[in-house]
């Protein structure tokens, strides 16, 4: 027998984006509010979104993404649970949802972030946002509980498709500059201080960076395997934004091709593992700038795929979502992983992707306390 039992709703929560011009500016403040960016950034930002007609590419994935899950939970008989979207800064927000799942019936909803790495900006964000939405409608007199899937930066279906992508990418290179091509996997810049407090307290920090390393080095070598030819890599940053006084994690991708090309490397692949899909930042930082820069300079450029709605990703989530279930019953399901790391915790520790700006309870976590409704 297949079920999601103990859970009655399932939840794909995203980071939302602009549908049309006039939503570039609400968005943007949105995401932004209290957390000191810089006006000039988010001009910078504005125009990258106006670039393509003010509407993000990050929602048609998401509805893409959720048809996809939906045939995967019908083939495999969860046809009865119901599956929800929400997003952390723009329609459909997340409270609103959870609302209506709450009048619907449910009571106990899984989560499945569009963000595989722990970090603040990667999980704990989220967790905050599904608190306060949690506060809110506890307000209204409404309960629900909230738990959420493992990380899957390590689970072997987001590292194999990976992989599958960076070997097509190799291939799409011009032949002469395949020998010696870099594999340069890039993900989102974060403040070095975001990330020295990254993952659980426990383990030291560094999460972030560390399960990239992780992710790089299994997928190179999977890929490696698949092309035939030892794919040297590195791990490369984008879409750095905040003050330029504040460190955050470097080389840009930018810098990193010109070295690359000034040490005599005949071609590159970018591999953005750091996103589920082809929203803004892969759009614009890498498809748009990155592309750009490689042009300039006359490096042979090919962009790795991301995971975005594939088979054996989309199977994978439904993977983590039944082995959650199962250990919300009490059982001890396997927890399949590739490279060096463990399986991620099942419940975020506390403090775990530590908030350096505030104390604000955050859902799904060791420490959360669901709050009281109103009225009983
Ligand atoms: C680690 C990480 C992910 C990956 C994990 C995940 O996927 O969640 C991610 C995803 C995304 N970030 C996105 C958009 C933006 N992020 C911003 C700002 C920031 N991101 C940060 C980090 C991350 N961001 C940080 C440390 C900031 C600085 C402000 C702060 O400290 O909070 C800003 C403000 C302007 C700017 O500062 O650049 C925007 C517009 C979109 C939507 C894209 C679309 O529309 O297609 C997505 C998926
Ligand atoms: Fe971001």
């Amino acid at each position: 027998m297949s079920d999601a039992n103990p859970y009655d709703a399932l939840l794909l929560l995203s980071f939302g984006g602009p549908e049309g011009p006039d939503d570039v500016m609400p968005f943007l403040e949105n995401v932004t509010r209290g957390r000191g960016i810089p006006r000039e950034r988010l001009e910078d930002v504005a125009q990258h979104y106006l670039h393509f007609g003010g509407k993000s590419p990050i929602n048609d994935q998401n509805k893409v993404l959720l048809s996809a899950l939906r045939t995967e939970l019908d083939a495999r008989g969860l046809d009865g649970l119901p599956l929800l979207w929400g997003n952390r800064n723009w329609e459909p927000y997340v409270t609103d949802v959870l609302r209506e799942a709450h009048e619907g019936g449910a009571r106990r909803v899984l989560t499945v972030f569009t963000s595989a790495y722990s970090s603040y900006s990667s999980c704990r964000q989220y967790r905050e946002d599904l608190g306060k939405a949690l506060g809110t409608l506890a307000q209204e007199g409404r309960s629900l509980e909230v738990d959420k899937v493992r990380h899957y930066f390590n689970h072997p279906a987001f590292t194999d498709v990976n992989a599958e992508a960076v070997a097509a990418a190799v291939a799409r290179l011009p032949e002469d500059a395949r020998d010696g091509a870099r594999v340069v996997f890039v993900t989102h810049s974060v403040p070095d201080a975001m990330n020295d407090v990254s993952g659980p307290p426990a383990a030291g920090g560094g999460a972030y960076v560390r399960q990239h390393l992780d992710v790089a080095a299994e997928v190179a070598r999977r890929a490696s395997e698949r092309v035939g030819r030892e794919l040297a890599w590195d791990l490369a940053y984008c879409s750095r934004s905040g003050p330029p006084s504040q460190p955050w994690l470097e080389p840009d991708v930018n810098d990193h091709l010109r070295a690359l090309h000034e040490d005599g490397v005949p071609g590159v692949v970018v591999a953005p593992v750091g996103f589920v899909s082809d929203h803004m930042e892969v759009k614009f930082d890498l498809d748009t700038e990155a592309a750009e820069t490689a042009e300039e300079i006359g490096l042979p450029f090919a962009r790795a795929a991301t995971v975005g709605a594939t088979d054996r990703f989309v199977a994978g989530l439904v993977d983590l979502v039944q082995e959650r279930a199962a250990q919300a019953r009490g059982e001890e399901p396997q927890q399949p992983v590739a490279g060096a790391l463990a399986p991620s915790h099942t419940v975020c520790p506390v403090d775990c992707c530590r908030n350096l700006r505030a104390q604000v309870p955050a859902a799904t976590g060791e420490d959360w306390r669901s709050p009281v409704p109103a009225g009983s």
